[in-house]
């Protein structure tokens, strides 16, 4: 079976990760896993999601996928990279009427038909917003809020990844959907080697929401792969 290498870092030391639709070579020191919104509202129930009618009940054994891609990845001096999604506590990021994220957040809109709950979804510092108490970032690592779906947009990751060299990222978090799927998307046209491990990953939705975004990024934006080939394959 053929590997993808990047020309611009094919010199260096590479893993060769088995994926979808075909193996490719990563560089650990020049590759970042991404943890995408691994926070009590995507993945605990009580959360946004879950108060917003997303079924979250079956996260558990996909934080504990995470946390052995992390302990792999951090051991093989890859870069980790901890997003957290949300806004300040009087929502000024998250943007008025004039703009779609108003219209279209489901964190925004349960907050508007259930007003006691203002002021909790995706605030910075509440428990919505707190990563998952299981995921603790460590020293070293880089810890990236985000006020929208794509990690690339009014954030500095792309100067942060660019700076220390990085062009492959592997993708991890909830949700498939949303936040892994358009981060994943904007770093392809910024031109990013993209990877998913599907097992660490979770859908907001049916899931055939996750099944599209999985054929999806193998199809047009990337390559995926699952946990534990990824822990063996940085391991050899
Ligand atoms: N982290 C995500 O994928 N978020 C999905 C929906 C939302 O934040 O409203």
């Amino acid at each position: 079976m053929s590997t993808v290498t990047c020309a611009h870092t094919s010199s260096l030391p590479q893993i060769t990760l088995p994926a979808r639709p075909e193996a490719i070579a990563l560089p650990p020191a020049q590759s970042a896993l991404i943890v995408v919104d691994m926070q009590n509202a995507y993945a605990t129930e009580g959360g946004y999601l879950d108060l917003a009618g997303f079924d979250v009940s079956a996260t558990k054994p996909v934080i504990a996928k995470i946390h052995q891609a992390v302990t792999a990845a951090r051991a093989a001096g890859m870069q980790i990279i901890w997003f957290q999604n949300g806004w300040d506590d009087k929502y000024v990021e998250a943007g008025d009427a004039g703009s779609p994220n108003f219209h279209k957040s489901n964190a925004l809109k349960t907050m508007r038909k259930r007003p006691e709950l203002q002021g909790t979804l995706l605030s910075k510092g509440g428990w919505d917003y707190a990563l998952v108490d299981e995921l603790v970032p460590q020293t070293g690592d880089i810890v990236l809020p985000k006020p929208r779906y794509s990690g690339f947009f009014n954030t500095p990751l792309d100067s942060m990844l660019r700076s220390r060299g990085i062009r492959h990222l592997v993708f991890t978090g909830i949700a498939t959907n949303v936040c892994v799927e358009s981060t994943l998307r904007d770093g392809f046209f910024l031109e990013y080697f993209g990877v998913v491990l599907e097992d660490a990953t979770y859908q907001a939705g049916p899931t055939f929401a996750q099944q599209a975004a999985i054929f999806n990024i193998e199809t047009f934006f990337g390559w995926v792969s699952d946990t534990d080939t990824f822990c063996e394959a940085l391991k050899a």
